[in-house]
């Protein structure tokens, strides 16, 4: 079924480029017209030149072709060219509204759609979509010309003779329909098996150091040669049908063409059909196969198009569910404090937030202790808005952060996340992402807080070198140290530091606690994530967290007077 809705929707795009369009379906329309002369002009010369001699014709109709070929190769030219530039407009306009939507929705979105998903939807997709603008509608709509145009003139030639093969060639077509759908079915199959082999080069390329050192290669290979083999069967079932379908198309389109020889050979000796006639119709008739074969192509790649286009409507439809309000507005800085209240929070399952109050005034440093999964991480998301919560609310300088312009808030706020992300690109521009306008010495200044300026102007092209793919070329430290420059950079009121687990060496925390005890100004807030009690035992506050809720709280020596808490978590170190 053709997905109307979708289609519609597509066509909207098209509107602005309408002129566009429209030239190009005129066009379309006389390279069809053209198309529809050739077995016209087979009549001609035979029926006129070659039986009643007219030499003088002759010269006419060859210098005609040239001219029709140079008109038709002129049409076609303008067709492709305005069809491809209104398709490319539309598909550059998609492109965008979805890149821009994208960078809109909230981080549930992200979290209940895989990222190949996603990234599958935004290339894919809007290449299905390109292929639609550029060739799918004007082929079907060119097919159509051409297969109703060469009946039409069947029927002008000879009407008993039309009516024969409209029974006998779809007959030929169905056919040849039915092998192809078996050839088809065949390469679907073994298009997924070539994606598992796929699968399976892609985990051992990646996983190959597991593979190794659990020298478990052989059964790997085992398996691998299990879906090789699979895959040359399917191959060869595929080329076998393949290899059937030209004889045994042609041999039933001869049956066909048998038919309509008999036949029209019989209307011309009885002297109702030309010899001219004849052939222009077995042309006409050609000329209405090749339409008829690709329209049911054309059909199926119209539906994966709006099959593509749907999944793309469903991401721009697809609401943000944190959105700022009407009534939302901007703040520039923040004076006095962050006051969580009574927060109550769940991913959607379990709570993972209980009964959550916490006020930090400005200036403090407060650092946030817990086992795995107690919620550290998520307290970060609510802050930044990437979630709100179910009750209670998170307010600075006493304004809930749901009616503060969303933008403006995490203008305040720089992150280091647990995984310090390294964008692409060069080491500079990873730290210009905390304020585009700073200048070079401001970058410079910050990764020298941040302790990163000595390993970066070592890198081969100093803050010049590419990081490449993600940052893969530096070790977790380094990229947490960038992630701080980057931060430091922004010069927010309140900064975030979610501490990886494991990835920090002790001569990295020795860095970040440098950065965080001397190098931050003393008037912002530093919410520290960490794991390790030599991180925060010189904060102002720690803040130890169980399940989602608050254990105890207080500096290093009232804990280690008040918390056994603290002595579970930290026991080994005190
Ligand atoms: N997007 C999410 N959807 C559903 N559950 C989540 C999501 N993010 C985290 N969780 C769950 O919420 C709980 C708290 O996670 P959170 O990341 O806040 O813990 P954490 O204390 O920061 O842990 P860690 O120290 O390991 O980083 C965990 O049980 C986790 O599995």
């Amino acid at each position: 079924m053709i997905k109307g809705k979708s289609l519609f929707r597509l066509l909207n795009y098209l509107k602005p480029y309408g002129g566009l369009v429209a030239g190009a379906l005129i066009m379309g329309i006389l390279g069809a017209g053209i198309s529809l002369i050739f077995p016209w002009l087979v009549k001609i010369i035979i029926d006129r030149v070659l039986i009643q001699k007219d030499l003088l014709l002759l010269l006419f109709i060859t210098f005609g072709i040239v001219f029709i070929f140079f008109i038709k190769g002129l049409t076609s030219y303008i067709q492709n060219l305005w069809v491809s530039k209104a398709g490319f407009r539309v598909i550059t306009k998609l492109r965008s509204e979805l890149y821009q939507h994208i960078y809109s929705l909230s981080a549930s979105f992200f979290q209940e759609n895989p990222t190949g998903d996603i990234i599958s939807r935004m290339t894919n997709d809007v290449t299905n979509i390109q292929n639609l603008f550029s060739h799918t509608f004007m082929n079907i709509f060119m097919d159509l010309l051409i297969l109703i145009g060469s009946i039409g003139v069947c029927f002008y030639i000879n009407w008993k003779l039309t009516t024969l093969s409209i029974v006998v060639f779809p007959l030929v077509g169905l056919s040849i329909d039915y092998l192809g759908k078996k050839i088809r079915g065949a390469s679907h199959l073994l298009q997924s098996k070539t994606a598992v082999l796929t699968q399976l080069i892609e985990r051992t390329v990646s996983g190959i150091k597991i593979i190794q050192s659990y020298v478990s290669g052989h059964y790997e290979v085992e398996k691998f040669e299990k879906e090789n083999e699979l895959n040359f069967y399917l191959a060869m079932k595929q080329a076998k049908a393949k290899a059937l379908l030209t004889p045994l198309v042609e041999l039933v389109s001869s049956v066909g063409l048998t038919i309509m020889i008999w036949f029209g050979g019989r209307e011309v000796v009885f002297g109702k059909l030309t010899p001219g006639g004849l052939v222009a119709f077995l042309g006409y008739i050609a000329t209405a196969a090749a339409p008829l074969s690709h329209i049911s192509n054309g059909i199926q790649s119209l539906q994966q198009s709006l099959a593509s286009a749907e999944r793309i409507f469903e991401i721009l439809d697809t609401a943000p569910r944190i959105q700022d309000l009407p009534e939302s507005v901007p703040i520039h800085s923040v004076n006095q404090e962050i006051n969580l209240k009574d927060i109550y929070f769940s991913y959607g399952g379990e709570v993972i937030l209980k009964n959550f109050s916490l006020q930090i005034p400005k200036g403090e440093k407060i650092g946030i202790v817990g086992p795995s999964g107690a919620g550290k991480t998520t307290l970060l998301n609510l802050l930044l808005r990437f979630y709100d919560p179910d009750q209670g609310r998170i307010e600075v300088d006493g304004v809930d952060i749901r009616k503060i312009k969303m933008s403006s808030l995490r203008q305040q706020i720089g992150v280091v996340l647990q995984d310090s992300l390294v964008l692409g690109g060069t080491v500079r521009e990873n730290i210009l992402y905390g304020n585009l306008n700073a200048s070079m010495d401001e970058v410079i200044d910050a990764a020298q807080r941040a302790h990163a300026h000595e390993f970066i102007v070592r890198l081969e092209n100093s803050y010049d070198t590419d990081l490449g793919d993600l940052g893969k070329r530096l070790s977790g430290g380094q990229k947490q140290r960038i992630a701080i420059a980057r931060a430091l950079l922004k010069n927010p009121p309140i900064l975030v530091l979610d501490e990886a687990t494991s990835s920090l060496d002790p001569e990295s925390e020795d860095y970040i606690l440098d950065t965080i005890h001397n190098h931050i100004g003393k008037d912002k807030i530093v919410i520290l994530i960490a794991h390790s009690l030599r991180m925060v035992k010189d904060l102002d506050r720690i803040v130890l967290i169980k399940d989602g809720e608050i254990q105890d709280i207080g500096a290093h020596q009232e804990l280690l007077k008040n918390s056994s808490y603290y002595y579970q978590i930290f026991g080994r170190d005190l």
